[in-house]
């Protein structure tokens, strides 16, 4: 028995077999071969077996989460059915007495070099699927096992160096029990989407990979962050038992799902929840949300090869609208970049993406594709009760910006005669620093801040989010958070503007009684969060914690309000 310690990043208890989700060693040694014919005859098997797994793929993509996202895999598919590439490998392993791996590495090389720089950006991505087809192919020439997570059909826990959040949209539910990775943090997007997912989850334990083996038995506890490797017959039937307790305890949440958020003091708050795609409102009402407070709009362009149309978007924004009828639902425009890559637009490697060309800044020089998104929600704006925000505002002019551009798309469709709500309020992400501090002047403009605090933490800590070595600095309840988030509600309150959070630290139990205190309108979460926070919530005064805040507002450390806080809501 081997234990290890993580982040906990989405609660419950699995147990399961280990599906190690890593990239094996496709290197072999050269050496010459005397029948060719045989070596033709192992390349045809091992594009065969590519063939009946990339079809596998593609129709799991599909039915997961969509056609549109299956149509990389119609790409590989191409490609892998090309005579233009396949013709001159076995010519190589012919005329050379090659062997079929080295013709293959050699041939596919050439195409990928002279795709790559090509000027036509579609050609250019063709070197990436030839890329992607070439390893798949690869590994069964070399009779090793090319995992992917579409591929699962048995109930295992996904081990893996880290999951991309497009891996973590493939994974199905019925088999994939659990995942626990090397990196990562709690509001890495790949932890965020297994919240949705309900996937009990455990991220940056630095070697799950190295330490567990294919097939090992293992237990995720994603409530404590803790794994366990081959466990004994005791632990087992521990965890069994706290994995029944733990659905007890849901069962009794449920009961307050038709319910309003009422503190102790009958003070009503929102709970609503953050959502990555349309099939996330089920999990949203099943969990008694009262509306979505954050719409992660990039997974819409994310795992495809070209930009969503108009319709398209419009299609998605509507569902989420009508599905959740006069509910509120705050959808944020375009927030690409940091950990969530467009690969098909592109742009520049940066060294510190992060900080760089992403978010509004990339949609205010992109304008026809912000437009295309804004156009896309003023006609869905109908459907239900739409508010928009952009995200990662840092200065005052790209807010004016950003809205002047969404006045005119307006504008524009009124004159075409197409049906917009009137009253679409419009508002901001705060999450950074700058914003937070430069509140009131923002206050005065906007229609509603929706805090978010994953960014906001980072960039006022300078401590990356991904980045478990630095975790330690990533403090949600240091004084310099809570002052900001309280500049933020003031001002917010001062000019009569509501404030929501979307940060995961809205959902924080600990987090929770502290922002109640500063006086937080609308606390937004992974959906599962949703009824532990409206129990916990009943039981607590907001004004006996509102007279606490002088006080911890001003202590020197985050380690120091938090024991306050859980003295005082003890
Ligand atoms: C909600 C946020 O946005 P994201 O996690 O998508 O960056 C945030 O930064 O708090
Ligand atoms: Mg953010």
């Amino acid at each position: 028995m081997k234990k290890l310690q993580g982040i906990a990043a989405s609660s419950g208890i699995a147990i399961a077999k280990a599906y190690q989700l890593v990239t094996p060693d496709l290197t072999f040694e050269k050496v010459t071969i005397d029948n060719p014919e045989k070596e033709i005859e192992r390349l045809d098997k091992a594009l065969e077996i590519s063939k009946i797994e990339l079809e596998k793929i593609k129709e799991h993509t599909k039915q997961a989460i969509g056609e549109e996202h299956a149509e990389i895999f119609s790409a590989h598919l191409l490609v892998l059915g090309d005579p233009e590439l396949i013709n001159p490998i076995k010519d190589k392993i012919k005329s050379d007495n090659t062997m079929a791996e080295a013709a293959l590495e050699e041939i596919a090389n050439m195409f990928i070099d002279m795709f790559k720089n090509m000027e036509n950006e579609y050609m250019r991505e063709r070197a990436a699927d030839i890329q992607d087809v070439t390893k798949r192919v690869m590994a069964h020439l070399l009779g090793v096992n090319f995992p992917n997570p579409a591929l699962i059909d048995e109930e295992v826990i996904v081990i893996a160096h880290d999951l991309t959040p497009s891996d973590t949209a493939q994974l199905n539910r019925d088999f994939v029990k659990g995942f626990v990775t090397d990196i990562g943090g709690r509001t890495s997007h790949s932890a965020i989407m297994a919240r949705s997912l309900e996937i009990p989850a455990i991220v940056g334990t630095k070697e799950i990979t190295e330490r567990s083996e294919e097939n090992d038995v293992i237990i995720v506890d994603g409530i404590e962050g803790t794994i366990i490797i081959n466990p004994t017959e005791e632990e087992l039937v521990a965890y069994r038992k706290k994995q029944e307790d733990f659905l007890k305890q849901k069962d009794e949440w449920a009961k307050l799902k038709n319910e309003p958020t009422f503190t102790k003091d009958k003070e009503q708050v929102e709970l609503a929840a953050n959502i990555g795609t349309p099939e996330d409102i089920e999990g949203v009402l099943n969990n008694g949300g009262e509306g979505v407070g954050l719409y992660r709009t990039e997974f819409l362009y994310m795992g495809k090869n070209v930009l969503p149309t108009e319709d398209e978007q419009y299609d998605a924004y509507k569902s989420v609208l009508e599905q959740m009828g006069d509910k509120p639902v705050v959808v944020r425009t375009l927030d690409i970049g940091g950990d969530k890559e467009l690969n098909y637009l592109d742009l520049p490697k940066e060294l510190n993406p992060f900080l760089g060309f992403r978010a509004i800044r990339f949609c205010l020089e992109n304008e026809d594709i912000f437009r295309t998104q804004l156009r896309a929600l003023l006609r869905a704006s109908v459907h239900g009760n739409l508010k928009i925000m952009f995200p990662m505002i840092a200065t005052l002019e790209e807010f004016r910006q950003a809205k002047a551009i969404f006045l005119d798309e307006k504008e524009a469709l009124q004159k075409e005669d197409v049906k917009v709500s009137d009253h679409i309020e419009v508002g901001i992400m705060v999450e950074i620093p700058s914003t937070a501090v430069t509140a009131k002047q923002f206050a005065k403009e906007v229609d509603f801040f929706s805090i978010g605090t994953n960014d906001l933490i980072q960039y006022t800590m300078a401590a990356d989010r991904m980045n478990e070595r630095v975790s330690y600095l990533y403090q949600p309840y240091h004084p310099a958070i809570l002052n900001l988030v309280n500049n933020v509600i003031e001002a917010a309150h001062h000019e009569g503007k509501w404030v929501g959070m979307c940060g995961e630290m809205a959902g924080d139990p600990i987090a929770i009684p502290i922002l109640l205190g500063l006086g937080l309108d609308e606390f937004s979460m992974s959906a599962t969060s949703i009824l532990p926070a409206r129990t916990q919530i009943s039981n607590l005064s907001k004004e006996k914690l509102a007279s606490y805040k002088d006080t911890f507002l001003s202590m020197g450390t985050a380690e120091e309000i938090e024991a306050f806080i859980k003295e005082k809501t003890e």
